[in-house]
């Protein structure tokens, strides 16, 4: 058996209306992926919950982004933004955040999730009603599961 195994020859791709997701690699303690999202697409804000929690660490490998996180122990809830692009290399989203990002243009993006992916864990928020002031944008492009996520709650509902 070849000792060197090429991980374009295992990578799992899903196409969706927002481009692509591939799972590069897998194991029960992290997860390498890659998307693609077309300019004007939102992905997130997702988080897995304990105990599943993962840190991501991220990077834009081509285009831009909007990233957006939110503290799961912020009563407040505070949006915090940045943009991204290649030249900031990887960047390290603690477990406690619900992420997500906004493609400023077509995008590819890589991250490691130190973390098994457990969808059964996962929480999905949608901040649609506050992207354009946030970002600026009439519309975004959304999947399916993230147009059909509870808003996120408001500060001091829980
Ligand atoms: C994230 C993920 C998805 N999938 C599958 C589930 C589904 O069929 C398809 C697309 O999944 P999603 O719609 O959740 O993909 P996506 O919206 O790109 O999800 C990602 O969003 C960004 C903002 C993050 O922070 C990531 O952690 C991840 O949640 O891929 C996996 O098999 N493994 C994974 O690790």
């Amino acid at each position: 058996m070849d000792p060197f195994v090429r991980l374009d020859q295992t990578t799992r791709r899903r196409e969706d209306n927002r481009g692509w997701l591939e799972v590069l690699y897998e194991s029960d303690s992290m997860v390498l992926k890659r998307s693609f999202s077309k300019a004007g697409v939102f992905r997130g804000l997702h988080v897995q919950q304990a105990p599943s929690e993962q840190t991501k660490v991220i990077r834009v490998v081509s285009g831009a982004i909007v990233d957006v996180v939110v503290s799961m122990d912020d009563p407040t809830r505070e949006l915090r933004t940045t943009r991204l692009t290649p030249e900031d290399g990887w960047v390290r989203i603690g477990a406690e955040y619900a992420h997500g990002f906004f493609a400023l243009q077509d995008t590819v993006f890589e991250y490691v999730c130190d973390g098994g992916y457990d969808e059964g864990s996962e929480l999905a928020f949608s901040i649609a009603d506050r992207l354009p002031a946030l970002l600026g944008v009439d519309t975004v492009i959304l999947s399916d599961k993230d147009r059909a996520a509870p808003p996120l709650p408001a500060a001091g509902t829980e």
